[in-house]
């Protein structure tokens, strides 16, 4: 079996100090049988993060890019920049982003393109929101953001995020991510053919340290990408704990 990978999505959190303290429980707490694991700070800490990571097993990730590699775009970053600091994985697509900033699949695809360019692995996030789920239509979302957003040939790390499970406390039950994790499959086959078959799906959504274990062991399912909980180090290498068990 493959290893999981578990990805820390910092979010808009974190000073210096705070990163500082965070990555250095980390780097003291962990495990002997390790996933891979991935770190998402916000920008401003990447650099400082990079130089605490420096030759730990903990791989460094972004949180977003810009999909032109330079050029006068105020206040954005370009993923030859992220490449340059150490940054191996950039999330894509954050459903927070889409709703935030009207990030739409046609964008998050010329990222992922972008971001495969410059030697990062992109995580592409794509979710339901409720009423989405509620009426139905789930599988019709899943189905168009997985054609919109990931680019051909795609070698990177799908997220299913259900909307509302992000940040709620509430996380998707095992069924509803099981009964996903299947679609999504068919999915990435019928889009990709053979190399559908191994491309990683993460689950995101109130992963912690108490529900890790389960989630992690649903068929499909190659890890997950943890909010909250990542900013605690004790609930964080919970869940590394659990994917490595998995
Ligand atoms: O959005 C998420 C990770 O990208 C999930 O956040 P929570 O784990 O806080 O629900």
């Amino acid at each position: 079996m493959t290893r999981q990978i578990i990805v820390g999505n910092w979010k808009m959190n974190g000073t210096s100090r705070d990163s500082q303290a965070l990555v250095e429980a980390l780097l003291a707490g962990l495990p002997a049988t390790l996933p891979d694991i991935v770190i998402c700070p916000p920008f401003t800490q990447l650099a400082l993060v990079a130089e605490k990571l420096n030759s730990s097993p903990i791989a460094l990730g972004a949180q977003d890019c810009h999909q032109n590699a330079s050029g006068a775009h105020t206040g954005d970053i370009s993923p030859a920049m992220l490449a340059d600091l150490g940054v191996s994985y950039v999330i894509l697509g954050h459903s927070e982003r889409r709703q935030e900033h009207g990030e739409l699949d046609d964008t998050v695809r010329g990222k992922a393109i972008a971001a495969t360019q410059a030697g990062l692995t992109p995580i592409v996030c794509i979710g339901e929101t409720e009423e989405q789920r509620e009426s139905g239509q789930h599988f019709d979302t899943l189905g168009w953001q997985i054609k919109g957003s990931l680019p051909d040939n795609f070698t990177g790390i799908l997220a299913y995020e259900p909307i509302w499970a992000i940040g709620t406390g509430r996380a998707a039950t095992e069924e509803e991510i099981a009964e996903t994790m299947h679609f999504l499959r068919e999915e990435l086959v019928r889009q990709f053919g053979e190399a559908g078959k191994t491309l990683r799906i993460l689950y995101g959504g109130s992963v912690n340290a108490k529900n890790a274990a389960s989630i992690l062991s649903i068929a499909d399912v190659a890890g997950a990408l943890v909010g909250g909980a990542s900013l605690n180090a004790e609930a964080f290498l919970s869940i590394i704990g659990a994917a490595s068990a998995a």
